[in-house]
């Protein structure tokens, strides 16, 4: 099933940066990894696939769905985490999930207490969240993300922040996820956690997609995602590494 397909998705902010143009799919039990510089429209790209940035044009189908006009059926179905975790400071960690799975239909209290053990922040459940790190708040954010049993993840840098063992847990979590059949656009400056996590990349540079590829093919052809990276966004033959 073919759970993202995006066409020719162009946003462009008033001083003409954003993306352009971006088609990909995401199949069931995909995970596509967005790598790209910094500003190259990654952000702007998960913004605007799921309705968080109007799009200036293109064609978005989430789910099977149209956003502009089923968003909400959308959401119940999806993650997301992008930019800053929408996370309510004063609340507990497990008043957080508790206020935001009440949004889902379906939603069992009762899910809370194992979610939060799966990202490691069952011993602060109880404290208020203005108080949580960094990685704190980006794992309690992943939990939320989690909260609707989602079809599709989106998630913008999810291991930002997170310690050693947060990255090992992400990758765990997100491995079952796609185990599970749920289908994921992520993005990151890690290459090195894009090879375990994804099945595909695709390379952004200046708003614009420069190539995309399997994974599996990648490393055949390149060894890295990293090398692969470099070389796609430095095709101007300058040696780079
Ligand atoms: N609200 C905004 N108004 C104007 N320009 C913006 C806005 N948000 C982003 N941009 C510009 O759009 C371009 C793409 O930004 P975006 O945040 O999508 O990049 P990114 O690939 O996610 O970057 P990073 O790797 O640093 O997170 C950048 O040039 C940025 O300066």
């Amino acid at each position: 099933m073919t759970v993202v397909r995006i066409e020719n998705l162009t946003k462009k902010y008033a001083n003409r940066r954003g993306v352009d143009r971006l088609s990909f799919e995401v199949e069931a039990g995909q995970v596509l990894g967005l790598l790209g510089p910094n500003g190259s429209g990654k952000t702007t790209a998960m913004k605007a696939m799921t309705g968080l940035l109007k799009a200036d044009s293109g064609s978005i189908e989430l789910l099977g769905m149209d956003p502009a006009e089923e968003l909400p059926a959308i959401l119940e179905r999806t993650g997301c985490m992008i930019e800053t975790p929408g996370l309510y400071p004063y609340l507990t960690a497990e008043q957080n999930l508790a206020l935001t799975g009440r949004f889902y239909r379906g939603f069992d209290a009762k899910t809370v207490g194992p979610l939060l053990e799966r990202v490691g922040l069952l011993p602060y459940r109880n404290e208020k969240v203005r108080r949580f790190s960094v990685g704190m708040k980006q794992r309690l954010a992943l939990a939320a993300a989690l909260l609707p049993e989602p079809e599709l993840l989106v998630l913008d840098e999810p291991t930002n922040g997170m310690d050693i063992e947060g990255t090992a847990m992400f990758r765990e979590l997100l491995l079952a996820e796609r185990e599970r059949g749920c289908a994921a656009v992520l993005s990151s400056h890690l290459a090195h956690e894009m090879e375990q996590l994804c099945t595909h990349v695709a390379v952004l540079k200046e708003g614009v997609m420069v190539d995309s590829a399997p994974v599996a093919q990648v490393l055949e052809r390149w060894g890295s995602i990293e090398r692969y990276y470099l070389d796609v966004t430095h095709s101007d033959g300058r040696e780079i590494v």
